[in-house]
């Protein structure tokens, strides 16, 4: 079987653009659902930023909304969370939000999220939208909201095009999420046309990741993640090595005023290091201050840094 005939539903560019019958005074587009897990636990695979993972789960929110908000086609934002600062932050941005009701994850706050948009709104289509997509373009959303076949449901596969980062359906269609690890096959084995785009990838660009984080400085972060990436604890710096246990892969750096500096295993994965010496020569980024203060990222001097711009 060829890759084009698993994919029977795909759609691409040259799909007929789905047009809207806005009368006067009428604002109907998209109403997009974004959900906002827990900040607390949220973006577990960023653990190597320590206590500035939280804050950058915020931001990639805060960046992914406004884009939306910007976004020519979309009418409204539904935030579905249940963190009371994320849920301050982005309705002071324009959004709406709902309470992560009932409770049960992503999936049931997204069919939450959809049929509370297609109650409020039933003549607007309805797309979910992963809240982490800092480097989102207005102009590259509008694109695959016009890409949308008038009928069924569609989604867009994220950069890596193994998940999903956006399920859309027409008005009063229930969306059927099937996020989790392997979703692109799932929304597509469930019967939802793949949106085969070459041109959005800001879209896309999903976050889960340091080596994801860093794809995103490349196409260009939004104003949020880049003001707290920007933040002078983050910016490079030399130590050197002092311990290291290779067996949980954590230890610790001096800096050259001879403070020392701890270290967990995701900060050292994400530098490609195998193993550290007492003594070497380091290239650091740090997060947090005083007790709280941490290496996010390590490597040899010699060694490239993904994060570098
Ligand atoms: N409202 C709500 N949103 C969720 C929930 N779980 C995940 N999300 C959101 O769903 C989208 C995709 O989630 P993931 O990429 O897995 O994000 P994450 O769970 O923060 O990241 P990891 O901890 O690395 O898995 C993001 O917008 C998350 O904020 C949940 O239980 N409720
Ligand atoms: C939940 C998902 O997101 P991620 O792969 O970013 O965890 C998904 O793609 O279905």
């Amino acid at each position: 079987m060829t890759e084009d005939t698993v994919r029977p539903a795909a759609v691409g560019p040259t799909a007929p653009v789905r047009t809207h019958p806005a009368g006067p005074g009428l604002r109907l587009g998209w109403s997009v659902v974004v959900p906002v897990k827990a900040l607390t636990g949220a973006k577990s695979r960023l653990s190597a930023l320590g206590p500035l993972r939280p804050r950058l789960a915020l931001a990639f929110a805060l960046d992914t909304v406004a884009a939306a908000l910007a976004c020519p086609l979309v009418g409204r934002v539904l935030v579905v969370t249940r963190d009371a600062r994320a849920a301050a932050e982005l309705r002071a941005l324009g959004a709406d939000v709902l309470d992560d009701e009932p409770g049960g994850g992503l999936n049931p706050a997204l069919a939450h999220g959809a049929a509370t948009a297609h109650r409020r709104h039933p003549r607007s289509p309805v797309t979910t939208l992963s809240a982490d997509l800092p480097a989102l373009r207005p102009a590259e959303l509008a694109r695959v909201l016009a890409a949308v076949p008038a009928r069924g449901r569609a989604f867009l596969a994220d950069a890596p095009g193994t998940g999903t980062v956006l399920l859309a359906g027409p008005p009063g269609e229930p969306l059927r999420p099937a996020f989790g690890p392997g979703s692109r096959d799932a929304h597509l084995a469930g019967g939802a046309a793949e949106l085969l785009l070459p041109d959005a990838p800001s879209v896309r660009r999903d976050v889960d990741t340091p080596a994801d984080l860093a794809a995103a400085r490349l196409l260009g972060l939004g104003p949020a993640t880049a003001a707290l990436l920007g933040s002078p604890m983050l910016a490079p710096m030399q130590a050197t090595a002092f311990t290291y246990d290779p067996t949980t892969r954590s230890g610790s750096v001096l800096l050259d005023d001879g403070t020392p500096v701890p270290f967990d295993a995701p900060a050292f994965d994400a530098g490609g290091l195998r193993l550290l010496r007492a003594g070497q020569r380091v290239r650091i980024r740090t997060a947090g201050e005083g007790a709280e203060r941490r290496v996010v990222f390590l490597t040899l001097q010699t060694f490239p840094d993904p994060e570098a711009d």
